[in-house]
This record gives C-alpha cells, structure tokens and sequence, in this order.
C-alpha cells in the first residue's frame, strides 16, 4: 500500500509498465529516460523471473544512473510480485525514492501473458503494451491491461508492413474494447508517436503533483499482500478475515 502518510504530491508518480514477452516495454523505459532524464528525476524497478537481465539492459543503455535502476529477481509467476504480494516491489520503490528525489518512477513487468496488470498498491498509473507482431487480433482478446490499463500502447507499428497487420484496424479494435480509453500506436522509430508518449508521461506526472490524476478502475482483481500491513483487497481495504 502506498505510505498514506504522505500526500500524492509529494513522492514521485509511480507509472507500471507491463505487457506479453517482447512487446517493448524495456526499450519504452528507455526511450522515456533517454528523452525525459533532462527535465524529470526517474528511477526504474525492472522485474524478471531468474535474472535482472532487463536492469542491466537498461543501465547499458545509459540513459539513467546505473544507481537509479533497480531490479527485483521475481522468482515465481510475475503476476504474484506486481499484483497479489508487492512487497517486493514496494520496498524497491520507496527505497529508490528515499534515496533519490524523483518525479517518477517506472516500474516495469516481467513479461507473461495478457492478464497481468499491476496492483494499484504498487503505482498510481499503468501502460500496458502489446505489439503489432503479435497479431493484429490481439487487440480484442481483451483482458483487463488491454480493457482497463490507463493507456494501452500498440507497438512496433513500423513492423506492421512486414506481418500483414492494420494498424488502424487494430487501434480501432483496442478502442472499442477500452471504451474510449487512450490508444497509441507507438514505433521508436517515429519521433512524433514518441513525442506523442511523452506528452502523456508529463501529463501523468503533472496531474499526480497536481493531486488530479484519476487512475483507470482496475477492475476486479485478486487480493495483494504487505509485509507490514497484510491481505488487502484490490481498492485497499484491508482484508483481516484472510491469511
Ligand atoms: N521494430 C521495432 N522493434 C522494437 C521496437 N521496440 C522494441 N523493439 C524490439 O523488440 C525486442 C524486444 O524489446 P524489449 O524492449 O526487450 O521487450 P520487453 O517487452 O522488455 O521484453 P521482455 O522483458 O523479455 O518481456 C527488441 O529486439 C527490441 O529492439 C519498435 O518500436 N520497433
């Protein structure tokens, strides 16, 4: 559960990233750092099963100081550390943030399927990404990152040439599955779809100083644990009747 000692405003925005295996969402924290790291303060918690291959990744990449990636070695299914018991995760946040002054801090998945989403204990927005090389169906198979994460990325668009895929067709799908939800077609390679994520990355940042921002519903999710403070349900209510 975030501190609830302190007002939103004053720590950082805590922005998970999460999606299937391959989507991109390494390369997005990248992209985000290389281009933000000038005018935001940013950490970055990477989680993988076995390794912290995503964190070396991303120190290599340079884009932030190599103290400011963390990474959190899962062990189990991925979903359990974003999303039942974050305790892990949370201690990785709060660490970065009480050693660094951040604006933001990227908390990235380990990739798995289409039903992981991130507890809202753990960040106070989410992007969930799917690519165009995953089939252009994709988009309506639906699940709760694709229905209910707070922006929905469709990546890799330069690739759609290559495997048959619409990207509007597959934007519009993700749209009518979101109800209007922000969709956005992404490739790395075109700096306006990129200037395009940051300008939402700073809105979220700006919204959760401003203490406005209003996260996506969830949606139903499975009960989460804290280390200190035990079972809670999905909208934070402690849960006393489960161990
Ligand atoms: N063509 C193209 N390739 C991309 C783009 N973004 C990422 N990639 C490539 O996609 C592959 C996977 O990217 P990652 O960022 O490692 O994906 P990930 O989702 O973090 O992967 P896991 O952590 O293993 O789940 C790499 O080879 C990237 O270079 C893009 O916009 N276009």
């Amino acid at each position: 559960m975030p501190d609830p000692t302190r007002a939103p405003s004053t720590r950082a925005l805590r922005l998970g990233i999460c999606g299937p295996v391959g989507t991109g969402k390494s390369s997005l924290i990248m992209t985000i750092c290389a281009s933000l790291a000038a005018e935001l303060e940013i950490g970055v918690v990477t989680n993988d099963i076995y390794t912290d291959e995503d964190a070396r990744m991303i120190r290599a990449a340079g884009v932030l100081p190599s103290a400011r990636v963390v990474a959190v070695e899962t062990g189990a299914c991925p979903h359990t550390a974003i999303r039942d018991d974050v305790t892990a995760n949370l201690m990785a946040v709060e660490d970065l943030e009480a050693a660094f002054a951040l604006d933001l801090v990227l908390v990235e998945s380990g990739g798995d399927n289409l039903t992981a989403t991130f507890s809202p204990a753990l960040v106070d927005t989410q992007i969930f990404v799917i690519d165009v090389a995953g089939g252009g169906d994709v988009a309506r198979k639906g699940g709760p990152g694709i229905e209910r994460a707070d922006l929905l990325v469709v990546n890799k668009t330069d690739l759609a040439p290559h495997v048959g895929v619409a990207v509007e067709e597959m934007c519009a799908d993700a749209t009518a599955a979101r109800e209007g939800r922000p969709v956005l077609a992404l490739s790395r390679h075109d700096p306006d779809l990129v200037a395009l994520l940051l300008d939402w990355v700073r809105g979220q940042v700006a919204s959760h100083a401003a203490g406005t921002l209003v996260p996506a519903d969830p949606g139903p999710m499975a009960p989460h644990f804290h280390a200190e403070t035990g079972w809670h349900s999905h909208d934070d209510h402690p849960l006393t009747h489960q161990h």
